[in-house]
């Protein structure tokens, strides 16, 4: 049971030897703080024994008390009377907001999240898509989003997040649907929505409340590699080959990455040079791949960190040179030959980016991925959920840009009134919103697309217009972590405090405009391919 202090006793306590004060209605005895306080000492004094609660939201994120102020939580203000629990039960009818049209959910911060959740009407979401939202997002604010400055520093993530997001259904909920889900998915998915109505738009909503932690070094390490490196294996291995692989990986236990880029060629695919030579039962892989999520971390195992993927799915040239030449192989960890070091990045630390190296490898014929030089078509099929799931996380990204900015906006002041009141301020945040909402509603109608057009027809119809839609996300995401940084100043240039997000996204951008397809590459190719699909259809061009 808590306790209770009055304001008059909390005030005698203003002394270097006894120094207390009231935040957010606790109170906290910061005598064994004072000479630990990043922000001071005297600041702390100058507040002992009075309300400081408005002062340390300006100078603090909310983790802080959580985190860090907790251990000096000594009581509350007020009497006991006024516990929790112990409310008076009145006969007032509720007071209904007239502006309110639907359901809000979440902060209601003004565009901080999608307009269906801030009560706008939508006709892409049911109930379910609800259920989902809430358990995610319960999720991911109790289990991710306090520990991701601490996981970013320590440039890996804690094997239990796993075994975590494995239990909630997050893991499944990022990857594609499998055949069998009775043997392939060992949880229930969020929300409890079962696995046969579990559609394209429960997925996004899943990347897009985890992508809510502001960092891509978390995400990316969480699901990035199991995104992109089970695609194939569900959608083309044999069985033996997926139960090795999908139940292991979905239940938390082992970690995937897809392997195709290389120091020699990224976006340029039909070139790569990782040989499979064919030896009769097996094939002798020679080659190096690089810049590959999630494929390796430091060995930190002593406190409990993963050393990320134990399987790489792994583009490999079996035959001629070009695109028809490639071919698809699972290569487990501890076959002899395989090692992988962490890159030192400028973002997304967490994510395990590794140069892999295959030296003499041998992969048995039991682990081709698919048919044998049938490799491209498989990575071009990948591409699209990959290039969607870039779209949804980077546009999170950009929308925690907005949010971050306008309370801290809305707290801030310079000149003798709030960020927020300046018009030059307003400005840069209105382009952030414009950019954000459009980019959003894209996104659904892609996804909508998607749930309807049949899938053999995806990577054509769909491919051009997400590629489209990938670069828009990025640029958006670029412009909106610079003028979120502008706006924090000093405290989006150093690591953690109140900047602590904006500044982790804006050296993330660049994880966000380059892999999965290049800026320019996407571009070009949302134009190209548009326009061949546009000559087939018979468009009077
Ligand atoms: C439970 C009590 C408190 C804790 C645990 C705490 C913790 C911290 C921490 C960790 C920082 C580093 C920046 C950050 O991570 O946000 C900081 C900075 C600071 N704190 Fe506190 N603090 C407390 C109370 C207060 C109070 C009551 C005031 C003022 C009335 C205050 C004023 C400041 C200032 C001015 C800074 C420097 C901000 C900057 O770097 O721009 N703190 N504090």
């Amino acid at each position: 049971m808590s306790k209770y202090f009055s304001i008059e006793e909390v005030a005698k306590h203003t002394a270097a030897e006894d120094c207390w004060v009231i935040i957010h209605g606790g109170v906290y005895d910061l005598t064994p703080f004072l000479s630990e306080h990043p922000g001071g000492k005297k600041i702390l004094l100058k507040h002992a024994g009075i309300d400081a609660t408005e002062k340390f939201d300006a100078f603090h994120n909310a983790s802080v008390l959580s985190k860090l102020g907790a251990q000096y939580l000594i009581g509350k203000v007020g009497g006991s009377q006024e516990e929790e629990g112990s409310s008076v039960e009145t006969d007032e009818v509720e007071d209904v907001n007239p502006l309110v049209v639907g359901k809000p959910f979440g902060d209601m911060v003004p565009y901080s999240d999608p307009m269906w959740y801030q009560d706008w009407y939508s006709p892409y979401y049911k109930d379910s898509h609800r259920a989902v939202r809430k358990a995610v997002r319960e999720f991911v604010d109790k289990e991710i989003t306090p520990f991701c400055y601490e996981w970013d520093e320590a440039k890996q993530l804690p094997r239990e997040l796993y075994y975590k997001a494995a239990k909630a259904g997050i893991l499944a909920g990022c990857c594609a649907a499998v055949s069998d889900p009775a043997t392939m998915i060992p949880y229930g998915m969020p929300g409890g929505v079962p696995y046969e109505e579990f559609d394209a738009f429960h997925r996004l909503i899943v990347m897009d409340e985890l992508s809510r932690c502001a960092s891509g070094g978390v995400t990316w390490g969480l699901i990035g590699g199991l995104g992109i490196g089970i695609g194939p294996i569900i959608h083309f291995a044999s069985k033996e080959l997926q139960a090795l692989v999908v139940p292991d990986c979905l239940s938390g236990k082992k970690r995937i990455c897809l392997a195709i880029t290389e120091p020699t060629g990224g976006s340029d695919v039909a070139n790569l040079q990782t040989e499979a030579k064919d030896m009769g039962d097996y094939f002798l892989v020679n080659g190096e791949k690089k810049w590959i999520t999630n494929g390796g971390g430091r060995l930190l195992s002593f406190y409990g960190y993963v050393v990320f993927a134990d399987f790489f799915s792994v583009a490999v040239r079996t035959g001629k040179p070009g695109f028809g030449g490639i071919s698809f192989l699972l290569i487990e960890r501890n076959m002899p030959g395989v090692t992988t070091r962490q890159m030192n990045c400028s973002g997304v630390w967490a994510s395990g980016t590794a140069y892999v190296t295959f030296e003499d490898v041998k992969v048995p014929k039991s682990h081709v991925i698919g048919k044998v030089d049938k490799g491209f078509k498989y990575i071009m099929e990948n591409f699209n959920p990959e290039r969607i799931g870039c779209v949804i996380q980077a546009n999170r990204f950009a929308r925690v840009c907005i949010e971050e900015a306008i309370t801290y906006g809305n707290k801030r002041e310079t000149f003798g009134k709030k960020l927020i009141d300046h018009p030059v301020i307003r400005n840069k945040l209105a382009n952030m919103i414009r950019k954000v909402e459009a980019t959003h509603a894209w996104l659904e109608a892609l996804v909508y697309q998607s749930t309807h057009m049949d899938p053999s027809i995806q990577a054509i119809r769909l491919g051009g217009p997400i590629a489209l839609c990938k670069a828009q996300a990025s640029r958006t995401f670029e412009y909106c972590a610079r003028e979120a940084a502008q706006i924090f100043g000093g405290l989006s240039y150093t690591r953690g405090g109140q900047g602590e997000k904006v500044e982790r996204l804006y050296r993330e951008v660049r994880a966000y405009a380059i892999p999965g397809g290049s800026e320019e590459i996407m571009l070009d190719l949302g134009v190209r391919q548009s326009i061949k699909v546009g000559q087939f259809m018979g468009a009077k061009m």
